[in-house]
């Protein structure tokens, strides 16, 4: 086995919010301790990680549907670590390359900034964001317009190539969604002071992060007591998601639409391309088998939250 794969919601909130109820506290912290030792099993060499990112490393300014890490820092929004990846540069150039030759367009960048949407699986997974070298890949889940679907799955699928011809055991993580809606701005119904972020908000003063921060948790709080205009979490979609993702056809994440999908799963939904390129890139390896697999909404997280494993489907099965 050369590839797998670990497909997981994310949230600020996870121990940053207020304390989740301890059933929900307790199925997460299994359904972590099921992931990590899935992992551990694997005993990966290489991380290829696809996330979104939330207004702290990508901009309206400029603002690729894909960029593929040569170097990245975190910034450490939301108490989530400071500091560098682990990032292999040479081979993320390889990457790069090979994604090109493939005819999908990616940005590059040697100085990327990532968030708690790229980090927080690493700490969950690895306890650290700098403990295994990390190849990181932005997929654009926050600002419209959006790539179609077709799109994420080619770049997973040129990726996953890729990935199945190194010699190395290559854990792809896809982190985001699913259905949220959470209070990020979004250009078009944003006041002049949040589009002057949105265009090129890179380095906030603490007041202004702080601000922005509190703001999110007041809103989990409201959203907790039924107090809340946030779109609601919507399981259906979700778990139906879940499925597309478990039934081994990549193809099929060609049906999900964006106007669609922001109808019935939020603006947020929209970071479930990062699952989508995750799980292109394991089928590029051939069949594969989800072996773990959770979801629960959990409001005070504002997440539809999933977890997935999956590997290639050992051979004469
Ligand atoms: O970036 C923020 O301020 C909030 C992000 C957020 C909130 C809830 C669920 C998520 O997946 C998020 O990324
Ligand atoms: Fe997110």
């Amino acid at each position: 086995m050369t590839v797998a794969l670990v497909a997981m919601s994310h949230s600020p909130l996870l121990g940053a919010g207020s304390p989740l109820p301890a059933d929900i506290d307790r199925e997460l912290t299994e359904t972590f301790d099921t992931a990590r030792a899935f992992v551990r099993e694997f005993d990966p060499t290489l991380v290829i990680s696809f996330a979104p990112d939330h207004y702290n490393g990508f901009f309206h300014e400029l603002m690729p549907p894909f960029c593929v890490g040569f170097a990245a820092e975190s910034t450490g929004d939301y108490d989530s670590p400071t500091g560098p990846l682990d990032v292999p540069g040479d081979l993320a150039a390889s990457l790069a390359q090979s994604v090109l030759d493939a005819d999908v367009d990616v940005a590059i960048s040697r100085r990327m900034i990532v968030d708690h949407g790229a980090v927080q699986p690493l700490e969950i997974l690895f306890g650290g964001i700098d403990a295994i070298p990390v190849i990181p890949v932005f997929v654009n889940g926050l600002a419209q317009p959006f790539a179609p679907m077709r799109r994420v799955r080619r770049l997973g699928e040129a990726i996953g190539r890729f990935a199945a011809g190194l010699d190395e055991r290559v854990l792809l993580i896809g982190s985001g969604g699913l259905s949220h809606d959470p209070p990020v701005p979004q250009w078009a119904t944003a006041t002049d002071v949040q589009r002057r972020l949105l265009l090129d908000g890179k380095n906030p003063t603490p007041q202004a992060r702080a601000a922005r921060e509190q703001r999110v948790k007041d809103a989990a709080a409201e959203f907790v007591v039924g107090h809340s205009t946030m779109r609601d979490l919507n399981p259906e979609w979700d778990n139906r998601f879940l499925d597309t993702c478990a039934a081994g056809d990549p193809q099929r994440f060609d049906d999900y639409h964006h106007a669609e999908m922001t109808a019935a799963a939020g603006s947020s939904a929209h970071e479930v391309r990062s699952w989508v390129a995750a799980f292109s890139a394991l089928a590029a390896s051939g069949d594969y088998q989800v072996s773990t697999r959770y979801y629960r909404p959990i409001r005070e997280l504002i997440a539809g939250f999933g977890l997935l494993t999956a590997a290639p489907t050992p051979t004469g099965h």
